[in-house]
């Protein structure tokens, strides 16, 4: 149980941990911040028994003191305050970037298992709670509990009987508050999910605006996206419901002392055990004792919505990162680019293998062609031989050694991927281009355009290379997003290069054009070819035929039409179809 609480929070804790000296600089802060406020308590009862006293020069003294002790205290409150706000600032850029950082090393599942909309919402409400926590509460829990401790032994100097009336009532207050605050940590929770299936209809929204409108979905979208705000309100309701009890119980806490501490008090100054000074001292006093009652529910209930958010962010934090080895060289003399042997694998060990039990050879230069059905397996493929997942058995070897021993990093540099879901950054398209070599010339970029036959587009049309081509690419056709990305991906220049349905956006036409273009580039590397389109894939060496995650034909185009086996067949209906268009629908 320990255990598992510490889990909670290790991997935030640890990164919060590396700020710790400005919590400390708080904490003696807030000592000396503590010693200051209750020599003001002393000060202003002195002022007072002065004042009964008619004592003038007395008083005059006295206020001398307090204008010195006000002139420190001033400066010590602000600074307390900047060193504090640098603290939780500090943390939280530090949990930012470790967030960011871990969102780029992590195994890809980490991507793919998660919305966006989830994402979106620990990093923005989950961090807003911790931030809370780490701004309001840590300071109250470095400043009361000190003020406290110093007020009891000044209150016990003053009057013993006094300070001892003061604390009959605390102990109620604490378990009501205890008992109260308890269920909203599994309400936050609950709350926290439901914001984030919200954010993630939001995301739907917006990168599926076309989709909607086309199929008529704005109501049905509309609907969920209603009732989703519906439980956010009712979860957020059910606090409201517990914070208002708790508001009323402080309210009641907040009053009744001051009147019995006014009695009691008044008893005493009759009786010549305390002075008016005395009283006046102890109202204050009263207000430091109770603050911990009025604080701590906000604490422990803002504790407990941090251990939810901070739950949400380890899992972030946990995810394991991708496994490499420290292999940076390939084997010259070996013949074989990509060797895949008897490999097993599934993205969930629950379910059925995607690939079972895949055996193909691609040697240096060839160019492969891989084809089937939707859903057979193609790109998890790529997946495999870019390292982002790992097979659960069998061997995958790249340009001569085992994936397992590849640095990813020098695996990476070797293989040039232009993926069938196009992405471009919200940049220019120089620097879209650019990503696919850091260090290239512009002569390089344009260059790599030119093959890509883009370049004339982007400076007639295009405003130019360092115009900016907005959020996805929004003003740019499907065809000429994908000559950009394929223009990144020649520049990258790698020995292996992976077209996955690289040109399914181009017309006929135009994917031959540039498939000949990139074929005098590519002249001499290795090419694996993943594609629909029948022509694209009939000058290949060899054709790898793959039906639901197994490997059921091998060969040259020829080779294959005349073996008469599923690769003969689909071509006949293709031809039968009379139609360029998809191989497999
Ligand atoms: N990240 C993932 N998590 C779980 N399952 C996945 C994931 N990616 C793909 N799959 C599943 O693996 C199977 C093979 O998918 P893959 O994308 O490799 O097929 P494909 O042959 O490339 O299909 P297509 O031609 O439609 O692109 C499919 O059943 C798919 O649902």
């Amino acid at each position: 149980m320990k255990k598992k609480r510490f889990i909670q929070f290790s991997e935030v804790f640890k990164i919060i941990k590396k700020n710790f000296y400005l919590l400390i600089t708080v904490a003696l802060l807030s000592i000396a911040a503590s010693l200051i406020n209750i020599s003001l308590i002393q000060i202003e009862k002195s002022l007072v028994d002065a004042g009964v006293k008619k004592d003038f020069n007395l008083f005059i003294s006295i206020l001398k003191i307090a204008l010195i002790v006000i002139s420190i205290k001033i400066p010590l409150e602000y600074i307390k305050a900047y060193v504090h706000g640098k603290f939780s600032e500090k943390s939280l850029k530090d949990l930012r970037e470790e967030i960011s950082k871990k969102l780029i090393v992590s195994e890809i599942n980490l991507i793919e298992k998660n919305t966006t909309g989830d994402f979106i919402s620990r990093l923005t409400s989950d961090l807003s709670i911790i931030n809370g926590f780490l701004t309001q509460s840590l300071n109250d829990i470095l400043y009361h509990p000190v003020v406290f401790v110093i007020g009891i032994v000044y209150g016990i100097l003053v009057s013993w009987q006094m300070t001892l009336f003061c604390f009959a009532v605390i102990p109620i207050v604490i378990l009501a508050a205890l008992y109260i605050s308890k269920p909203v940590e599994k309400f936050t929770k609950r709350q926290q999910d439901l914001v984030g299936e919200t954010n993630t209809t939001v995301q739907d929204v917006v990168t599926g605006a076309l989709l909607i409108k086309a199929f008529l979905l704005e109501a049905h979208i509309f609907k969920t996206f209603k009732s989703g705000l519906e439980k956010v309100f009712h979860q957020g309701l059910k606090i409201a419901k517990i914070s208002a009890i708790l508001e009323t119980v402080k309210g009641v806490i907040q009053v009744a002392p001051s009147i019995l501490l006014f009695l009691f008090g008044g008893y005493m100054v009759i009786k010549n055990k305390l002075t008016f000074g005395g009283l006046i001292a102890f109202a204050e006093l009263m207000n430091i004792f109770l603050a911990p009652m009025h604080i701590l529910p906000n604490v422990i209930n803002n504790y407990r919505k941090t251990k939810a958010a901070a739950l949400r962010i380890n899992e972030i934090l946990l995810h394991p990162n991708e496994m490499s080895g420290d292999l940076n060289q390939s084997k010259d003399d070996y013949d074989y680019a990509v060797e895949f042997e008897n490999v097993i694998f599934s993205y969930d060990r629950s379910m059925k293998p995607v690939l079972e039990g895949v055996s193909f050879k691609i040697k240096k230069g060839e160019k492969v062609a891989i084809v089937g059905p939707s859903g057979s397996g193609k790109s998890t493929i790529v997946k495999l031989l870019l390292g982002l997942y790992r097979a659960q058995s069998g061997q995958i070897k790249i340009l001569g050694n085992s994936l397992e021993e590849w640095n990813l990093k020098n695996l990476r540099d070797r293989i040039s991927v232009v993926n069938q879901d196009i992405f471009l950054f919200p940049t220019t398209i120089y620097e879209n281009i650019l990503y696919g070599k850091l260090d290239a010339k512009r002569e390089e970029i344009e260059e790599a355009c030119r093959i890509a036959n883009i370049h004339d587009f982007i400076i007639n049309e295009a405003g130019g290379y360092f115009k900016e081509i907005g959020e996805r690419g929004v003003n740019l056709s499907g065809g000429q997003k994908q000559r950009i990305t394929i223009a990144r991906a020649i520049l990258k220049n790698s020995d292996i290069f992976i077209l996955d349905e690289a040109t399914s956006a181009l017309d006929i036409e135009s994917e031959n054009a540039l498939q000949s273009e990139i074929e005098k580039i590519v002249n001499g590397k290795t090419v694996i070819i993943i594609a629909h389109r029948f022509s694209t894939i009939k000058n290949v060496h060899k054709i790898i035929v793959i039906d639901n995650g197994k490997i059921c034909e091998e060969g040259t185009h020829k080779e294959l039409i005349e073996k008469k086996g599923v690769y003969y067949n689909l071509y006949s209906r293709q031809f039968a179809d009379k139609m360029e268009g998809n191989l497999f629908t």
